[in-house]
């Protein structure tokens, strides 16, 4: 099994030999399904190595007989999504739950105008749980030349979930791939003539949205061996938690691809997992998916041109 990037820094932000950890919805996760069930492989796919072995280290003192190994992949980078793929089918023949965690929000800067007339009105609390229009990133290019949110939080994870379908589709045992979306997904952000959204200031909104679109062509595309799942807002990552940890409980083929799952709290700071259904045409995200397989055609090539160039 594999989990997405677990969240663990140093102190100062910077790496040294024992970097503390820091607490993502990655690591939470991780320590819940194994209070849940200490006799499943979890296998970290972290872009730094520091974090990871930290992060594995954590989770042993919690239970220490627990069978961790980790993995190193970078999402924004399509070389080392490749590496990291060819690397996972070398050590394994299935993947059960595949877990795609990473996402960035970089530089986030709020518009204090939609946050003070959002919270004179009714919709105080939509504002808090989605952020909706609260928020604007500056997002910058990557080395494969694509924007970097849309690489990290969408592409890398469509590639590397191409790259490692046969470990994912076996008749008699189906896999679950659990991709963590966001309430702040919104469609209004989202374009198919720009999916990359190099034009707007709402890089996060569109690529949570084009998770959710991804997803349901996904599940057609794979025959509906496998399930895409989303969480919405979280006040602590153990709470974050809460959607992803129900879904590795149910049977995949009693879930609605078309619903969304959202980790919950309660005043009473009870938690539960909500669904609702995604506000999407199955057409927009079949166009898309088409998209993506094109763009993921020219990146390789381009490449593994490059790749010869250097040898
Ligand atoms: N927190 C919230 O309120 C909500 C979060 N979400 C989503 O939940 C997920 C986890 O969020 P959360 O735990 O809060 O966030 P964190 O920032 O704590 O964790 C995100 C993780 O993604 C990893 N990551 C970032 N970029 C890359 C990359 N290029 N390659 C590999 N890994 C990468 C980070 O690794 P590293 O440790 O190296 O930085 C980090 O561990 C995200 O997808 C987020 O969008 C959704 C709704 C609400
Ligand atoms: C006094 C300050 C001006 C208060 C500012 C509060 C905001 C920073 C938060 C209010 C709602 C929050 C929110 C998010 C980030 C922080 C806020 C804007 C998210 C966008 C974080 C990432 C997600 O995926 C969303 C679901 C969150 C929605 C709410």
């Amino acid at each position: 099994m594999i989990d997405g990037p677990s969240s663990l820094q140093s102190p100062q932000g910077h790496h040294n030999s024992s970097p503390k950890v820091r607490r993502g919805i990655g690591l939470a996760l991780c320590e819940r399904l194994l209070t849940e069930d200490d006799q499943i492989h979890l296998c970290l796919a972290c872009r730094n190595m520091q974090r990871a072995k930290a992060a594995r280290i954590s989770l042993l003192s919690l239970h220490p007989a627990a069978d961790i190994s980790i993995l190193q992949v970078n999402l924004g980078s399509l070389k080392s999504v490749c590496q990291a793929a060819t690397e996972v089918k070398q050590r394994y023949r299935q993947v059960d739950f595949l877990y795609l965690n990473a996402g960035i929000m970089p530089n986030p800067c709020i518009n204090l105008k939609v946050f003070l007339s959002g919270l004179f009105s009714r919709k105080v609390i939509h504002m808090f749980t989605t952020g909706e229009g609260l928020l604007t990133q500056k997002d910058q290019i990557t080395d494969d030349g694509l924007q970097e949110v849309f690489e990290t939080n969408v592409f890398g994870h469509f590639v590397l979930i191409r790259a490692i379908e046969p470990l994912l589709c076996h008749v008699d045992s189906p896999s679950q791939l659990i991709w963590t979306s966001s309430s702040n997904a919104r469609k209004s952000a989202f374009s198919l003539l720009d999916y990359q959204h190099i034009q707007g200031q709402e890089s996060y909104s569109s690529s949570k949205y084009a998770t959710d679109l991804l997803s349901v062509a996904l599940n057609r595309h794979f025959n509906q061996q496998i399930r895409i799942f989303t969480n919405s807002f979280t006040i602590t990552p153990y709470n974050g938690a809460e959607a992803l940890l129900w879904l590795f409980r149910q049977k995949p083929e009693l879930l609605d691809p078309l619903l969304k799952y959202h980790s919950c709290t309660s005043g009473l700071g009870n938690n539960y997992v909500e669904s609702r259904k995604m506000n999407l045409e199955e057409e927009s995200s079949e166009l898309f998916y088409q998209k993506l397989l094109e763009l993921e055609k020219q990146t390789l090539k381009k490449l593994s041109e490059s790749e010869e160039e250097y040898k």
